[in-house]
């Protein structure tokens, strides 16, 4: 199970900061929608340039176009790219040829996706990486969240590793554990504390505690 922190609402010089507090305790590290919608694919170079040995997902959220735009975030230093669900299935396929080609890995972003059962198995059949379910911004501001969904992803994905992201935080940590997911994403739960190291190291702690029962 990997631990993929999320940076969305931080600048360059402020995302490499934040990174050396918590690179002990992640695996990926996220260039979130908000921080390449302002700074570019800069972001994510600087990123991978800083930081070599961690994976660099770029958190592009492809709708169209979707070979074009993995390969620009490929060139970057991406190592996971981020489509939308909801994306034409020829999208999705190009995102996932294009990333094969390259030795780069495709995340599909389940936001706002209704029948979630349904898109999941023919995500899978693509050939996505990753299948994640997401709570937005949005929607955890009424109080939702994605841990049914992501019960209902692991019961019909055969091949992809599922993910989950939205609001987690160490007090909800547990009960996504018990999904065992492959992947935790965690923005918020992590960059709003003061002592960002600490709740990296205890999350992390947690994932590995469960691993090994
Ligand atoms: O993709 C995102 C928003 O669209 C975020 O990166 C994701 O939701 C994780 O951040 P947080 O844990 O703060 O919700």
């Amino acid at each position: 199970m990997k631990l993929q922190l999320a940076l969305d609402l931080v600048d360059i010089p402020q995302a490499i900061e934040l990174i050396k507090e918590v690179e002990g305790s992640i695996d990926i590290v996220e260039l979130g929608t908000p921080v390449i919608n302002q700074e570019g694919l800069k972001a994510v170079r600087e990123v991978k340039a800083a930081f070599p040995h961690l994976e660099v997902l770029a958190d592009v959220k492809i709708m169209d176009a979707a070979a074009y735009e993995v390969g620009n975030a490929a060139a970057a230093g991406a190592d996971i790219v981020t489509i939308l669900a909801q994306a034409e299935d020829s999208s999705i396929k190009g995102a996932v040829e294009e990333a094969k080609k390259l030795g780069k890995k495709i995340l599909v972003d389940m936001i706002a996706v209704k029948d979630i059962e349904t898109r999941a198995a023919e995500l899978d059949v693509l050939g996505a990486d990753y299948i994640c379910v997401h709570t937005g911004y949005d929607l955890q501001a009424e109080g939702k969240d994605s841990f049914a969904d992501l019960h209902t992803i692991k019961s019909v994905v055969k091949n992809a590793k599922t993910a989950i992201a939205g609001g987690i935080k160490l007090e909800t940590l547990p009960e996504v554990i018990k999904a065992q997911p492959d992947l935790i994403i965690v923005g918020g739960g992590i960059t709003s504390k003061d002592d960002k190291q600490s709740e990296a190291a205890k999350i992390k702690a947690l994932m590995n505690e469960s691993v090994t029962v």
